[in-house]
């Protein structure tokens, strides 16, 4: 790895400087919406001089940095690390971290497998699963002094439907499944800066590593699963062997803790929205925009980089080639150039366009996953559960990337 050259390159005298904003400080990440609006309001494009970074928060440029690949490269990491001088925590993602050409066939196979033809087939499973999580929860949950179930819905609901439907549908075992949140939690914070979220969990997260490598081959995995389908597509030359447990991979990192969060996030706004949740009740046909919604004003994955190729113009400036941009989805989601009444949740509004998915050729390949999921779980709930009230304040869980929430005490009063 050759040294990082020192920044030789001035920073375009017409970008604003933001000296104190730091992103990744831990007040910021437990609410970063203040932060947003600063840099929002300062301009499409800002140079953040803490981390030698620049940024985008604004709706126009977050998605023109998302949509322009050849520009703002994903090849030398999707994190703050620039691959091109340092060394990578882990062998890069052959889709996240990579560009065309070499991200096209992992990306065509993953398509493929990850369509919503095929999550439709586990659609009855799910369902049963969630309809049998709420039955749970209403049979043996605690009750109040009004009969409500008392739960916090983090590790009653938004933890385990993910962790006991999607391991299944890729094919994994069962054993170790307690890895999953863990190496989520790690791959997330280790797109920011090497903080104490990292440092400390880089002292355990050694074990983790080994047992998700133990999960890709293909004698790890039931043949009826998603893993099994991109180990089939190397046989069909489609992928190479090689590429096969890297892209089984993708799926452990990406597909529990995003899911989670966005559970967590849809069950949140609802608690804080009792009209909504009733027009819920009366509409069930709008299950699918309260996830949309849920999804554009939280914004579960907050952010991601890019890394200039060349002197790239944007909005009447200069980015100078080999910097990391810093997309902020989460801010993108909530501006008010382009949503009316951005922080509030709209089931009346359209929330198509939302980039809580990202957009351009690295849109999260998994969102179908993350949609039946949530909308499994919501068909199962909806009907079952009269009025959802926060029962005490809910606590911000903290990462470097993931915006979500560690606990989320709710009281449930059945229909
Ligand atoms: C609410 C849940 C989810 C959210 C908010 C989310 C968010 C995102 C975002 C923002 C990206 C774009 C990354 C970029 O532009 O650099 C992405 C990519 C990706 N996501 Fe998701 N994701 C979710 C669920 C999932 C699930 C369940 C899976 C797997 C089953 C998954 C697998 C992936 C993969 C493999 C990529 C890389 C795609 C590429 O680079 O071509 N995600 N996701
Ligand atoms: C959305 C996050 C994400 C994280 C990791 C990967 C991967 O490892 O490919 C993909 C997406």
């Amino acid at each position: 790895m050759t040294a990082q050259p020192k920044t030789t390159s001035a920073v375009d005298a017409s970008v604003p400087v933001l000296d104190d904003v730091d992103p990744f400080d831990e007040e910021v990440l437990a609410g970063p919406h203040h932060m947003h609006s600063i840099i929002r309001d300062a301009g499409d494009l800002v140079y953040l001089a803490q981390h030698d970074i620049y940024a985008v928060a604004r709706y126009s440029p977050v998605r023109e940095t998302l949509e322009n690949w050849q520009d703002f490269s994903s090849a030398a990491g999707a994190g703050l690390a620039n691959f091109r001088y340092e060394e990578p925590w882990r062998p890069p993602s052959l889709l996240l971290e990579a560009d065309p050409p070499h991200h096209d066939a992992p990306r065509s196979v993953l398509q493929k497998i990850l369509g919503p033809r095929r999550i439709r087939a586990f659609e009855d499973e799910w369902d049963r699963t969630a309809n049998q999580l709420v039955d749970c929860l209403l049979e043996y949950g605690e009750r109040d002094e009004n009969s409500a179930v008392v739960i916090d819905a983090v590790p009653s609901i938004a933890e385990p439907f993910p962790l006991s439907v999607f391991p299944e549908a890729l094919g994994l075992s069962g054993e170790g499944l307690d890895n999953l949140l863990p190496y989520g939690n790690f791959a997330f914070n280790a797109f920011g800066p090497r903080n104490r979220l990292v440092t400390e969990a880089q002292k355990t997260i050694g074990p983790v590593m080994e047992w998700v490598g133990e999960q890709c081959p293909r004698h790890a995995l039931t043949e009826s699963g998603l893993g099994a389908d991109i180990w089939a597509a190397s046989d069909d030359t489609d992928i190479t062997e090689a590429q096969a447990p890297l892209i089984v991979r993708s799926l452990l990192t990406a597909g529990v803790d995003t899911t989670v969060y966005g559970i967590a996030a849809v069950l949140y706004h609802l608690a804080d929205n009792p009209d909504q949740y009733q027009r819920l009740r009366d509409e069930p046909e709008l299950i699918r925009a309260a996830i949309e919604e849920s999804l554009r004003l939280e914004s579960p994955v907050q952010t991601f980089f890019r890394t200039t190729t060349r002197d790239v113009p944007i909005s009447g400036h200069v980015i100078p080639e080999g910097k990391k941009v810093l997309m902020f989805l989460g801010a993108a989601n909530r501006d008010p150039r382009r949503w009316a009444n951005p922080d509030e949740f709209d089931l009346g509004r359209d929330p198509s366009g939302h980039v809580a998915f990202g957009s351009g050729i690295h849109q999260c390949v998994g969102q179908h996953v993350a949609r039946f999921e949530a909308a499994s779980l919501l068909q199962a709930l909806v009907p079952k559960i009269e009025r959802i009230e926060f029962s005490t304040a809910p606590e911000r869980k903290i990462n470097n990337t993931l915006l979500g929430w560690k606990t989320l005490p709710l009281r449930l009063i059945p229909a």
